[in-house]
């Protein structure tokens, strides 16, 4: 079974019904991003997982478990829960704001302060500087980094994420996505995370899952969702202008290549995308370069002609 099975979930408000049979999976240590327009139940969808708010109909299993069948106190615990705005508490300092969930679970105090101190340096906060600050004395990356700290702190096997980064600015956004995949890489942390930025769902996604107007459209690889959109609005909502070279930013190089050859005077590493090994040849000015493996032996080689055509086939 998935780490989580959302089998023929609807809810209704009143008439309304705001997320339709949706089913899905989420495999455990990946990054799920739900996308869609504002209104098409991606934040409720979520929130029934946590039982944020309750399931009208179907049912949602965490770790094989049915939701409905674990204690409220105990579902949460085991999922961490992030929000746009942070909701870090103003009156409490950075390290009592990480420190909340740990406390309840009533962890020794000297298990608390490792693991505040271990979630500051893996956020790039320093101890001695952050810790005692409160909220206010913060700048907005900084809140935003403590809030996800905070969600992470009672080692989660699950985080949900409502749009995390949206108010952030783009450069420190970045910084925060990466910082993300860092940590999520170092606990092998499985993710939820809804967005409205479809750069931030290609950055983040290992699945992207796709809404509109409470019913799930797609769920599938971000590759399949640019190759294969199941839908019309699937399709307009990954954009067409910059399609291509989004899905060459998704496409290893390593698997692209032409058998090596000799006599190439640049060399580019294996690891690339198409869309770096692309910008790579256009910076250097050359139409063909060999492709090298970690060991710096030659692997394959690489032309623009190649990275063109496949490109177009994009
Ligand atoms: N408590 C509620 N009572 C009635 N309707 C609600 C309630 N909560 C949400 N809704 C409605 O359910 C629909 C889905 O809301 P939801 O917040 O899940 O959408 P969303 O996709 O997350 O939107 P956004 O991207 O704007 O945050 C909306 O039309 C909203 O008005």
């Amino acid at each position: 079974m998935s780490m989580i099975e959302i089998s023929n979930v609807t809810k209704r408000y009143g008439a309304a019904t705001v997320v339709d049979k949706v089913s899905m999976k989420v495999e455990k240590g990946e990054i799920t991003v739900i996308v869609g327009t504002s209104g098409s139940g991606k934040s409720t969808l979520m929130r029934m997982i946590n039982r944020l708010v309750p399931i009208t109909e179907g049912e949602i299993f965490v770790g094989g478990q049915n939701v409905m069948d674990v204690e409220v106190t105990e579902l949460r615990r085991r999922i961490g829960y992030a929000i746009q705005g942070h909701g870090l508490f103003p009156h409490r300092t950075v390290a009592q704001n990480i420190a909340t969930v740990p406390q309840l679970l009533e962890w020794d105090s000297k298990r608390i302060a490792a693991r505040v101190e271990e979630l500051l340096g893996l956020f790039n906060l320093d101890p001695a500087e952050f810790a005692d600050k409160y909220p206010h004395q913060l700048s907005g990356g900084q809140q935003q980094r403590v809030g996800v700290a905070r969600a992470l702190a009672a080692e989660p096997e699950l985080l949900l994420m409502d749009e995390p980064f949206g108010a952030l600015d783009p450069v420190i956004r970045g910084k925060a996505q990466d910082d993300l995949l860092a940590i999520q890489k170092q606990f092998g942390t499985t993710i939820i995370l809804v967005t409205h930025d479809m750069d931030e769902a290609f950055h983040l996604g290992n699945q992207i899952a796709v809404m509109s107007q409470g019913r799930m459209l797609q769920c599938s690889t971000p590759e399949k969702i640019l190759t294969e959109p199941a839908d019309p609005f699937v399709q307009q909502l990954t954009g067409t202008s910059d399609r291509a070279l989004k899905l060459m930013s998704l496409l290893p190089l390593k698997e692209s290549m032409e058998p090596a050859k000799t006599g190439l005077a640049y060399a580019l590493p294996q690891s690339l995308s198409l869309r770096d090994a692309l910008a790579e040849m256009i910076w250097q000015g050359v139409d063909e370069a060999a492709v090298q493996d970690n060991a710096k032996a030659p692997v394959g080689s690489i032309s623009m002609s190649r990275l063109l055509e496949l490109g177009r086939k994009a």
